[in-house]
């Protein structure tokens, strides 16, 4: 694009920040691959990975030569892959949360989790990196705003001078169950926009569920502590609307295919990565019931994921309920 004369040059690409990045792969031969292309080809090809990232399949060398580790990988192994890590790595460490979803089989946030597998590490060293971030658009430096969340102001603010750069501004935010639960049940909501796109309905459809997905994600927020606000803000609203509306979306997608007649399996057999909202949407139904928190779209996307319910019959159930008022 030509640049008005006068007019302030962008600086794109962001200066490169002198940290050493170990990335711990899954599977000695998928980090091999890694390692001998210095490119993911599977989900961001095309682009080379900066030289000061190397590979590695050794959790305990990852673990034990890091001041702050990220745990980036499917919400449902945060828990086998941080018991590969020896208590006494973490000591002292910061630990960044980047997955983002509820564990099934206890129905614990991320954060929950990892305290779980390591009481030693505190709710201090953890942080919480969400916001709406598709990586298809963060490596190639499109302006990208997040936030770092932690019980700890400090650590918060160590996550966000590390991870800042002029296309990826990072905020704080105290609220930590907010942040986790408005960047995890989004995708269940994101589900429910690709439903809505792949029966072909329009920009109003769209809009009801995410002014409806925000309320009941807050609903369920509230119940367990969040700060009401903080589903305003980019793990909130931010995160659900990328969601719901990106191409790049994951999840979108395998709601798009249930709304076109696909069944749940050759969906999840059809793709390389993960939809986390496929699980999260269990974890989230059996939450809302133990909890009594109505989650009217949660509760349709499960029965239409799990119980084969047909998809315009929830439409019109969903549309059908009870009439409320707005603010309930
Ligand atoms: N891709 C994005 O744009 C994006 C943005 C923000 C947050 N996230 C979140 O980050 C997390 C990771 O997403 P992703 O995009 O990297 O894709 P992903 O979830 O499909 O896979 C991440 C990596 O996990 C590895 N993996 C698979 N099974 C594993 C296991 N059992 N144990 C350990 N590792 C395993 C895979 O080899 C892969 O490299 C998800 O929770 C996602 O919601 C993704
Ligand atoms: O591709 P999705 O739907 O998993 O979303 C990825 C990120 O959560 C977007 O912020």
């Amino acid at each position: 694009m030509a640049q008005a004369v006068g007019e302030p040059r962008l600086p794109c690409y962001s200066p490169k920040k002198a940290f050493r990045l170990l990335l711990w792969a899954y599977g000695a031969s998928f980090a091999e691959k890694l390692q001998r292309e210095r490119e993911n080809t599977v989900y961001l090809k095309g682009i080379p990975f900066p030289e000061n990232i190397q590979i590695t399949n050794s959790e305990a060398l990852a673990a034990e030569s890091a001041d702050m580790l990220v745990v980036a990988t499917p919400a449902q192994a945060v828990r086998e892959t941080l018991h590969r890590i020896h208590q006494t790595a973490l000591s002292g460490k910061t630990l960044v949360n980047l997955s983002k979803g509820i564990e099934v089989k206890t129905g614990l946030r991320i954060s929950q989790v990892i305290r779980q597998v390591h009481p030693e590490v505190q709710d201090e060293q953890i942080a919480i990196l969400y916001g709406p971030s598709h990586a298809e658009e963060v490596c190639t430096e499109h302006p990208t705003t997040v936030v770092a969340a932690s019980t700890c102001l400090e650590t918060a603010k160590l996550v966000q001078d590390t991870f800042i750069t002029p296309m990826f501004r990072v905020y704080v935010n105290d609220d930590v169950i907010g942040v986790e639960i408005g960047g995890s049940v989004k995708n269940i909501m994101a589900i429910a926009a690709g439903i809505s796109d792949g029966l072909g309905f329009g920009d109003n459809a769209k809009a009801a569920i995410i002014t409806r997905g925000i309320a009941e994600i807050s609903r369920l927020g509230a119940r367990l502590g969040a700060n009401p606000l903080t589903f305003a803000g980019l793990a909130g609203i931010g995160d659900l609307v990328v969601t719901c509306s990106s191409r790049h979306s994951r999840n979108r997608y395998v709601g798009e295919m249930i709304g076109k007649g696909k069944s749940l399996d050759e969906i999840i057999q059809s793709m390389e990565m993960i939809a986390e909202g496929v699980e999260t949407t269990r974890a989230v139904a059996a939450l809302s019931k133990e909890l009594n928190v109505d989650m009217p779209i949660t509760q349709s996307v499960y029965e239409m994921l799990f119980e084969g319910k047909p998809v315009k019959q929830a439409v019109y159930e969903l549309m059908t309920r009870d009439p409320k008022f707005e603010l309930s």
